[in-house]
């Protein structure tokens, strides 16, 4: 179901009073205090009639660039750091550090009238989000779900862009979901939107860390900075209780020095509050039973893997922790039948095992690989590649570890953004040549990799095709086209079959 959505801020929001909440006053046509104020927008392309629109200064652009624009398209006000020339403004210190509180303000605090379950970590946020979402409704709530690949719950359902929405839109959703009777919300909490102050403003019930790897270390510098932008989620002003899985090192070193009130879980250790005991993993999914100190759940995964074993407990421990019954939260997790572009199989009549991840760093690859490589007794047929704009120091380590587990891997684009897709190739290229252990063949077009995938691919055999996911868009510098890969994947298998004698 998707409805339009409504915009619910404070009754009787005008500027006059968007200024007295900012303590400054208007620069610019005093005349526009009275003005209502239909939202709070922070980019120009989605600017209507009677928006307050926050301009901030970032990296590439300063929002007051696109100010003319903004004017004509009907804003009231403009809220920066300098004054604009084509809209009264407020003026504020620094606009990033305001947005999250003020567009909480503005909507009514929706966060403090529902359970957010926030989860933070390199991989499995958006797995762990699913399984809290499944459990509360188990449970009997009404549920809503903020994660990179869905934002739905009663009035909402879409496909977003980012894993952890900007501050306004992640607010306005959060009130959407209180008008529509949501008790609590599993959320994304992406390390940017914490450095970039996307969830200020929100308060969270239980925040949930899953593990901490390589990744976005392009934006972090380091992994002491990545850890302690993460553990920032970690206080008693940011959330009432941390639940924090200690099956890395990471983890451990967080659950020694937080300060709320903390739940550890663990799929090996069963000193932790949550922890597994007789872990089966099949090729149909995983079962095991979880204990918790308010009793035992027996847990049947049907999304495929191990490492789902570790997301589902984090769940689970989030909450319990919040006084979820356990059998319930069980049921809920156990009924989730697959995340999309998580392990996902493409099933079209072939006679090999076809399946599409996410995978997107060495840490996904040694944690699923040996797992997908036991699904299969032929060979491990890896289609691998590295997305642009982003942590270049990815790429080779990408290649090499694909052909340490694989037998074939294929290396092709993903999504180039503004870099030369041959530049990436040749990085992810380097790492996988380096053991020479599997055959290597590069394959710049993604749709030839997936077909020459499956053309190599005999009975027995597995095909995986990793990096993409359920992501459905990738950008060539100005060209931006739809590519999905289990739509892809699906059609070279089905080509595939129609050739065959
Ligand atoms: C590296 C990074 O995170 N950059 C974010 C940052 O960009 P920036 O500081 O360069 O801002 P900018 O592009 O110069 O724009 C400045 C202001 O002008 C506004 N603007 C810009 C253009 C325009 O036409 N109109 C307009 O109003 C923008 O909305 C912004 O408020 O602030 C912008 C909004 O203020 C974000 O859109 C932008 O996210 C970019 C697009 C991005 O790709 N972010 C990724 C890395 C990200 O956040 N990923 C995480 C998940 C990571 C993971 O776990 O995989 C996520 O939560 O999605
Ligand atoms: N607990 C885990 N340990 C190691 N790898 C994992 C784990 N969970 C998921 N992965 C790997 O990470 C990939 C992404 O999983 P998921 O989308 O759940 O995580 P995420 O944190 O939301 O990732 P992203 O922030 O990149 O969207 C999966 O496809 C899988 O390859």
């Amino acid at each position: 179901m998707t409805l339009p959505i409504r915009v619910s801020p404070k009754s009787g929001m005008t500027v006059d009073r968007l200024s007295e909440y900012l303590g400054t006053p208007i620069v610019g046509d005093p005349r526009v205090g009275h003005r209502m104020v239909r939202d709070l927008v922070d980019d120009s392309r989605t600017v209507r009639p009677g928006d307050a629109y926050l301009a901030i200064p970032g990296s590439r652009w300063h929002g007051l660039d696109f100010e003319d624009e903004v004017a004509a398209a009907g804003a009231v006000l403009a809220i920066s750091d300098r004054p604009s020339s084509a809209l009264p403004t407020l003026i504020v210190d620094e606009p990033r550090k305001v947005v999250g509180p003020l567009a909480s303000w503005f909507h009514d605090e929706p966060s403090r009238d529902l359970r957010v379950f926030g989860v933070t970590g390199t991989n499995g946020k958006t797995s762990t989000t699913h399984f809290i979402d499944a459990a509360l409704t188990a449970a009997g709530e009404s549920a809503g779900l903020i994660s990179g690949a869905r934002i739905r719950g009663p009035g909402y359902d879409l496909v977003p862009t980012r894993t952890t929405p900007e501050a306004p839109m992640l607010q306005r959703t959060l009130a959407t979901f209180r008008r529509h009777g949501v008790t609590g919300c599993a959320m994304e909490v992406s390390s940017h939107a914490v450095d970039q102050h996307r969830v200020d403003g929100t308060a969270f019930r239980v925040m949930a860390f899953a593990n901490l790897s390589d990744d976005h270390l392009d934006y972090h510098g380091s992994m002491e900075t990545y850890f302690a932008t993460k553990a920032d989620m970690f206080t008693v002003e940011r959330t009432q209780i941390a639940a924090i899985s200690i099956d890395d090192d990471w983890g451990a070193r967080l659950a020694a020095g937080t300060a709320p009130e903390t739940w550890t879980c663990s799929a090996l250790d069963a000193t932790a509050d949550v922890y597994a005991t007789d872990i089966r993993c099949a090729d149909t999914g995983t079962r095991f039973t979880a204990h918790t100190p308010y009793g035992t759940g027996d847990i049947r995964l049907q999304t495929l893997g191990p490492h789902q074993v570790a997301n589902a407990l984090l769940a689970l421990t989030s909450v319990v922790a919040d006084g979820v019954d356990v059998a319930a939260a069980a049921e809920g997790i156990s009924s989730v039948t697959g995340v999309a572009g998580r392990c996902e199989p493409v099933r079209a009549g072939q006679s090999f095992v076809a399946i599409v991840d996410y995978m997107h760093n060495t840490a996904g690859q040694h944690a699923l690989l040996p797992y997908l490589r036991s699904l299969a007794c032929g060979r491990l047929i890896l289609v691998v590649g590295a997305t642009g704009g982003r942590d270049p120091g990815k790429r080779r380590p990408l290649g090499q570890v694909a052909a340490q587990y694989a037998d074939v891997v294929i290396v092709t684009d993903e999504s180039p953004e503004d870099e030369d897709p041959d530049a990436i190739r040749a990085e992810v290229l380097r790492g996988a040549r380096h053991g020479d252990s599997a055959v290597v063949v590069e394959e710049p077009d993604r749709g030839a990799a997936l077909t020459r995938a499956v053309s190599m691919a005999r009975p027995d055999d597995i095909v995986v095709v990793t990096g993409r996911g359920s992501d459905t868009f990738r950008r060539y510098g100005p060209r931006t086209s739809f590519f999905d890969d289990r739509a892809e994947l699906r059609r070279a298998i089905v080509e595939s079959l129609d050739t065959q004698p």
